[in-house]
């Protein structure tokens, strides 16, 4: 991909479907009773790995565009797959999968791509354990390939050392079918897709404080569900806005779940402005269309409870803070060390390549601004946040940018190019 420096962006634009609330929906309807009906579906990679697990265990699925049919056959319908499930590069397949497949009274192997093979999986596998599933994998289940055979499952009270939904949901949905109740506490608030979807198929989710819990033995029931734009999307636009003087934006039909939208109090805490406009809820998530015009930000600090609420969108906010004025520091974020690559170290030697003045640290990164980005050869590392944030530091940049293996970019946003040079003037 190559992109040229850009005078301003504008436009009245809509990013694609949600990727948690994406996963969420296919999974959900392939074990409920009934036929759920998905529109505004993210066809990305990732959620295309998602369908295709589920096809392999014999639930029918169509796609048609963003729109997505799914024939539920409840809890206990789905085949022993043949074949290892291939979940790609989608850490959120593999990981929520593993929590449904911790119930199934069969065999099933999963496994990834080059990246999906480093992250760690024992933060789900070790909950799932107690609970009493059979799981293996390399280094005694932190490593891909994993194997599980599920089945006869007691609820466990967990406590997460991580603030992570992926860990959360896994448990929470194993709960659905082990005796008793199941709780999870977390040590500080992810994203609650799962609470809310689960709710919306007709589950009773309890929470109270920092911990959720589910009861044994609940069915879900099918339901239509419409995906709003992903924030995670937006904020590559968002940033762009308050990188180039004279930008307007309007996005239309984002969720906005107080658990993800961090990237609007950041924009916020650094001086710029965020209008939400036209709120509504979509089957229990908040959503609207984010209105944005230029101002000159301000460094800012990031950390503590702001961390899970932006965590994906970390390294398009070390882009926009090489364009604000000061000192921008992130800590608390060693999560970014185990996503599709160690985003700490890739943003930073990534962003250096274009004169960044850009420092990792154990748990973050450290910010100077504003500098004058010059063009340069880049490369996404095969990690989908790593190509959008470097293409949109290349609308700052003099002269042209190349990002190599930008075909990551389709795991989260297909078409993510073309809708960057619709908004985008040049001088
Ligand atoms: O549950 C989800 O849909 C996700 C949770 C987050 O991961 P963790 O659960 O590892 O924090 C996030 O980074 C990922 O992109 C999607
Ligand atoms: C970390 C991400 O996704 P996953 O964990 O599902 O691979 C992401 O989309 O930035």
């Amino acid at each position: 991909m190559q992109v040229k420096q850009a005078k301003k962006v504008s436009g009245v634009v809509r990013v694609p479907g949600d990727k948690s609330i994406s996963h969420r929906a296919v999974m959900f309807g392939a074990i409920a009773e009934g036929t759920t009906r998905i529109s505004g579906f993210l066809a990305g990679a990732d959620c295309l790995s998602t369908i295709r697990c589920f096809q392999q265990m014999g639930v029918k699925i169509t796609r048609q565009g963003d729109e997505v049919t799914v024939e539920g056959k409840g809890w206990y319908g789905l085949n022993e797959p043949a074949e290892v499930l291939d979940v790609g590069n989608s850490g959120t397949t593999i990981r929520l999968l593993s929590g449904i497949l911790a119930t199934q009274p069969f065999h099933s192997v999963l496994q990834g791509d080059e990246s999906i093979a480093r992250r760690p999986m024992r933060r789900v596998m070790t909950p799932l354990r107690q609970m009493g599933a059979r799981i293996d994998g390399r280094k005694e289940g932190e490593y891909t390939p994993l194997s599980i055979r599920g089945g006869d499952l007691h609820g466990i009270a967990y406590a997460s050392p991580v603030a992570s939904a992926q860990v959360k949901s896994a448990i929470l949905l194993a709960g659905l079918q082990a005796a008793g109740d199941t709780s999870v506490t977390e040590p500080m608030r992810s994203r609650d897709h799962t609470e809310r979807m689960l709710r919306a198929f007709g589950i009773d989710v309890r929470q109270e404080g920092l911990t959720v819990t589910v009861q044994g033995g609940q069915q879900l029931t099918a339901r239509e569900i419409e995906v709003p734009g992903d924030i995670s999307s937006a904020a590559f636009l968002l940033a762009a806005a308050f990188m180039l003087p004279g930008s307007e934006l309007v996005i239309q039909n984002v969720g906005v779940n107080p658990t993800r939208t961090g990237i609007l109090d950041v924009i916020r805490a650094m001086g710029g402005e965020v209008r939400l406009e036209n709120e509504r809820i979509w089957n229990e998530e908040p959503v609207a269309d984010l209105h944005v015009a230029y101002r000159p930000l301000n460094g800012a600090v990031i950390e503590g409870e702001l961390i899970p609420r932006l965590i994906d969108e970390i390294p398009v906010i070390a882009v926009l803070a090489t364009q604000a004025t000061g000192r921008t520091i992130i800590r608390d974020a060693q999560e970014l060390r185990v996503k599709e690559t160690d985003r700490i170290a890739t943003i930073a030697e990534e962003l250096g390549k274009l004169g960044a003045q850009i420092t990792p640290t154990e748990d973050g990164l450290i910010i100077e601004g504003p500098v004058q980005l010059q063009g340069a050869l880049t490369d996404s590392r095969g990690d989908h946040r790593i190509g959008m944030a470097m293409a949109v530091a290349a609308l700052a940049a003099t002269g042209e940018t190349t990002i190599a293996d930008a075909e990551a970019i389709n795991v989260s946003f297909p078409g993510f190019a073309e809708l960057l040079s619709s908004i985008t003037e040049h001088a």
